[in-house]
């Protein structure tokens, strides 16, 4: 599977720290910036991570800024994103199962490091439910086309 990560500065350690344990766990990382811990605006990153996920350069997004809402809003701006700001697992286990999320977003300043390696975990390996929830999902994908 491929991830791409994005963060800005509020989120940069935390990118660094996923990156290097997501590498140990054989994924396949593609990183979209920032490259350093120099202040930077949040929603490029948000963006180039979307972009990867929507033209399927990447399977999966996880974008991390200091709240992980700023990156998030950025990032639900492209279509065919949903990403999920997940603050625990068994919202990162929801986000998957049932709103098929594909880029989780992180709050640096809001949530522990092994906290946030959990929710990675959950969020990567928790399947989509379909079912139900397949219509629903279709239906934010109707909202984007201007259908509903
Ligand atoms: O969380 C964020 C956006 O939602 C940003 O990381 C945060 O706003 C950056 O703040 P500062 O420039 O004060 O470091």
């Amino acid at each position: 599977m491929k991830i791409a990560l994005g963060s800005d500065h509020g989120g940069f350690f935390y990118k660094e720290k996923i990156k290097e344990y997501l590498k140990s766990k054989k994924y396949e990382i593609i990183d979209k910036g920032t490259y350093s811990p120099e202040p930077v605006d949040y929603p490029y990153f948000g963006e180039n991570v979307g972009m990867a996920v929507a033209s399927g350069e990447a399977d999966r997004g996880i974008i991390i800024c200091g709240t992980g809402i700023g990156i998030s809003i950025a990032a639900n701006k492209i279509k065919g994103v949903r990403a999920a700001l997940c603050t625990n697992e068994f919202m990162a286990r929801m986000a998957r199962s049932h709103n098929d999320a594909n880029v989780l977003a992180l709050g640096q300043r809001v949530i522990g490091l092994d906290h946030a390696l959990a929710i990675v975990d959950v969020f990567l390996e928790t399947p989509f439910e379909g079912g139900r929830h397949e219509r629903r999902v279709k239906l934010i994908l109707d909202i984007e086309e201007g259908k509903i």
